[in-house]
């Protein structure tokens, strides 16, 4: 039997989320800046001689056809014809609609690891312009380095924020990204800025006023970690997170939460886990 690939499709933050505009498709213009962490999935690919692409692991309440990862595959055997196929496992510790951008972290590595595996040699500039159309944050997750993104997400400028240690803490509810970008009092007329302008002292997430709105939980469990450290919501939510200089302070703090709250503590990096991997694998 072949040997399967195994590779990380790591989480992450938005560091700062600022919404800038709606365009006519109804698609929101952002500004934003993503840092990756330590911390997500791992999936194992192995290679099929007859073609077919099955996911051996199960997701509640996402059907095979829809899981981004089956997606993936199936766009980068259609675009390349590569006659190959694949079995995929997935360890998942993200959870879905978390904002950490899981769904579109397990298709950026799918993409890059069949690529790999298949021998199909598409450059990353390639894959994430494929990857585009399966979510918007898939094309960071393909180039793998932290970056401040525009448009609807995918014009980037690479960034160096410091790679501090990050508690992040999982609220026990599910927020639908589609449903916060057509909430009526959604802050979407932040002046666009150079990225240059853009200091730390104004990190925000324009999406917080009405995430908390809707999901009085999310902000409780926002004005908790405030108490400790600076502290934001990622993406459209649930996840909120605090930023620590060290490992040994977010542990702390962690340790002190209630125990309802799901929780992790993880490094920033700006350069993918995924390509860390892919690296070593050369
Ligand atoms: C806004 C971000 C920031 O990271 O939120 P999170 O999903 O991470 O929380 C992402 O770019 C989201 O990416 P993703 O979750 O892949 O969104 P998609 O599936 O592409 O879009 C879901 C829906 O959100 C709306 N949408 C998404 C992105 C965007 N820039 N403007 C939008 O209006 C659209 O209605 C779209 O149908
Ligand atoms: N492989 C996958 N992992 C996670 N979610 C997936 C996957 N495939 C499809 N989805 C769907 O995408 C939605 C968004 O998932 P996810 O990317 O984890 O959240 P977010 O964009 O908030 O970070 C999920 O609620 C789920 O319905």
């Amino acid at each position: 039997m072949a040997t399967p690939l195994s590779l990380p499709a790591p989480a992450k933050l938005n560091l700062f989320l600022f919404i800038t505009g709606r365009r006519p498709d109804g698609y929101h213009e952002l500004q934003t800046l993503f840092q990756f962490v330590d911390f997500g999935d791992e999936l194992h690919f192995t290679p099929r001689e007859d073609g077919a692409i099955r996911l051996l692991t199960e997701f509640e309440g996402v059907p095979a056809e829809s899981n981004l990862i089956v997606k993936a595959a199936r766009l980068l055997k259609e675009k390349t014809g590569c006659p190959l196929g694949a079995d995929i496992r997935i360890d998942k510790r993200l959870p879905m609609g978390g904002g950490l951008g899981g769904g579109s972290s397990n298709a950026a590595t799918t993409l890059v690891g069949l690529n790999r595996l298949w021998g199909c040699d598409i450059s990353l500039d390639t894959l994430a312009q494929w990857g585009l159309t399966l979510g918007a944050d898939v094309p960071i997750f393909v180039r793998g380095k932290a970056a401040f993104a525009e448009g609807v997400g995918e014009i980037f400028t690479d960034a160096n924020p410091p790679e501090s240690w990050y508690l992040v803490v999982v609220p026990p509810v599910s927020v639908n990204t589609g449903l916060v970008f057509q909430a009526d009092d959604l802050k979407r007329d932040t002046p666009k800025r150079p990225i240059a302008e853009i200091q730390p002292a104004d990190w925000a997430n324009d999406c917080e006023p009405t995430v908390f709105k809707h999901y009085g939980v999310i902000e409780k469990v926002f004005s908790w970690l405030l108490e400790y450290a600076p502290a934001r919501m990622t993406g459209t939510g649930c996840c909120v997170f605090a930023r620590f200089d060290s490992q040994v302070a977010a542990v702390a703090t962690q340790s002190l939460l209630p125990p309802q709250w799901q929780s992790f503590v993880a490094k920033g990096v700006n350069r993918s886990p995924l390509h860390e991997r892919l690296a070593v694998c050369d």
